[in-house]
C-alpha cells in the first residue's frame, strides 16, 4: 500500500538558508540581501537536484517512488535537463557571488559538487551515502549566515548541526519504509543489509540524542535566549521518544511515526531559533560572560576576554562591514561543501 508524499526539499533548503541569513544578521535584517540569498540558493539547489536526476535516470525508472519524474517518464530529455542544470547552477552561483559574497558562492558551488558528484554516485556504492547526504543538507544555513555576515563563526554551526543530525532519523525512517524500492533502484541504503531494522533504528535514535545539546549551545553561544534552550530540549525529547519507539517497534508503523514526527520537528525547531534569536546588541551585552561551557574561566582570561570584547565592539562600530559574530572563536573556514535541496518524493508506505 503506497501513498505518495512529496517532501519539497528544495523549499526546505531555501527556508534553512533564509533562517541562516536571519540568524547571521545583526539587529537589522537586510531583506533585499535575504531575497537574493534565497534566490541564489534556490537556483543552485535546483541545479544540484537536476544533475542528481540526470545521473539517476535509470535508477529512478526502477523505483515506484521516482518513476514518474520528468526524465524516467520521458517528459524531458537528458540534454535538456543537463543544459538547464548547468545554466541555473552557473547563474545562481554568480548571483550569490555578486549579491552576497565569494564565500557564499563558493559554499554553494562546493555543496552542489558534493551532492551531484560525491553523494549521488555513492548512493549506489555504500550506505555511508546517507551521512554524506546529511552534510549536504546541513550546509544551506551556513550559506545564509555567510551571506549575512561575510564569515562563518562557531555559533553559525547550530542550525547546520541540527539539520545534519535531524536528517539521519528522517532518512533512516524513509529508507526503512522504502527499503524494497531502494533495493529495486540499486541504491545501497543501510536498511538494505539490516533486515531486522535494528541498526537503522539505532542510528535514528543516536542522532536524535545528538540533537539534545543544541538548544543549550544556541543559548550558551549567544545565538538565542534561554527560552530556546528549554523549548528545544522539550521538542527534542519528543523526537528522541519517537526514535526510541521506532527502535522498540521496528515496523512500518513505527518508522512512519518517526518520519512524520521528523517532518514536524524541523519547522518548529527553526521557528524557535528565529523567535528567540538575540540581536547584535543583545549578543554584545551577553558576551562578556558568554560560553559558560567553553569559556576559560580564569580571572586573567576573563579580563583579556573583556578587553578583546571592547576591541571587537570598537572595530564593529568603525567597520562598514557587518560583523555580527564573535570573531575569536574560529572561522571554520571556507569549507568546500555547498548545499542543494533535493525534492524527496516518497512513494512508499509513509
Ligand atoms: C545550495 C545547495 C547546492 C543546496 C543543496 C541541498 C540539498 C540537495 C540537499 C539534499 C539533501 C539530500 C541528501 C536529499 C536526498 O537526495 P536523494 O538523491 O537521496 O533524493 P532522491 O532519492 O529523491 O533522488
Amino acid at each position: 500500500m503506497c501513498k505518495y508524499y512529496c517532501v519539497h526539499f528544495s523549499m526546505l533548503v531555501v527556508a534553512t538558508s533564509g533562517a541562516g541569513f536571519v540568524l547571521g544578521s545583526g539587529s537589522a535584517i537586510d531583506f533585499a540581501g535575504l531575497c537574493w540569498t534565497c534566490t541564489g540558493t534556490m537556483m543552485v539547489a535546483a541545479s544540484a537536484n537536476s544533475l542528481n536526476q540526470v545521473f539517476e535516470k535509470h535508477n529512478d525508472a526502477l523505483m515506484k517512488r521516482t518513476m514518474r519524474r520528468p526524465l524516467p517518464s520521458g517528459r524531458l530529455s537528458i540534454p535538456h535537463a543537463a543544459i538547464w542544470a548547468s545554466s541555473v547552477g552557473i547563474a545562481g552561483t554568480t548571483l550569490l557571488a555578486y549579491k552576497a559574497n565569494i564565500l557564499t558562492a563558493g559554499l554553494a558551488a562546493s555543496n552542489l559538487a558534493l551532492y551531484a558528484f560525491v553523494y549521488t554516485p555513492l548512493k549506489q556504492i555504500h550506505p555511508v551515502n546517507t551521512w554524506v547526504g546529511a552534510i549536504v543538507g546541513g550546509i544551506p544555513p551556513l550559506l545564509g549566515w555567510a551571506a549575512a555576515s561575510g564569515q562563518i563563526s562557531l555559533n553559525a554551526w547550530i542550525l547546520p548541526a541540527a539539520l545534519y543530525f535531524w536528517q539521519l532519523p528522517h532518512f533512516m525512517a524513509l529508507a526503512y519504509l522504502c527499503r524494497s524500492d531502494y533495493a529495486a533502484g540499486g541504491f545501497r541504503m543501510l536498511s538494505f543489509t539490516d533486515a531486522s531494522g535494528r541498526r537503522t533504528a539505532l542510528v535514528a535514535l543516536r542522532n536524535s540524542l545528538y540533537l539534545l545539546p543544541l538548544g543549550f549551545l544556541a543559548y550558551d553561544w549567544g545565538v538565542t535566549s534561554g527560552w530556546f534552550c528549554l523549548e528545544s530540549g522539550l521538542l527534542t525529547l519528543s523526537m528522541v521518544a519517537m526514535a526510541f519507539s521506532f527502535y522498540r517497534d521496528r515496523t512500518a508503523k513505527g518508522a512512519r511515526r518517526m518520519f512524520h514526527g521528523s517532518l514536524l520537528y524541523l519547522p518548529v525547531f527553526m521557528s524557535g531559533l528565529l523567535i528567540h534569536r538575540l540581536t547584535e546588541d543583545e549578543q554584545v551585552q551577553k558576551e562578556p560572560n558568554s560560553s559558560k561551557l567553553f569559556g576559560f574561566l580564569s580571572s586573567e582570561n576573563l579580563r583579556l576576554d573583556r578587553e578583546n570584547d571592547d576591541e571587537i565592539i570598537k572595530t564593529r562600530k568603525e567597520s562598514p562591514i557587518r560583523n555580527h559574530t564573535r570573531p575569536p572563536v574560529a572561522y571554520a573556514s571556507v569549507a568546500p561543501f555547498p548545499f542543494l535541496p533535493a525534492p524527496v518524493y516518497a512513494d512508499c508506505d509513509l
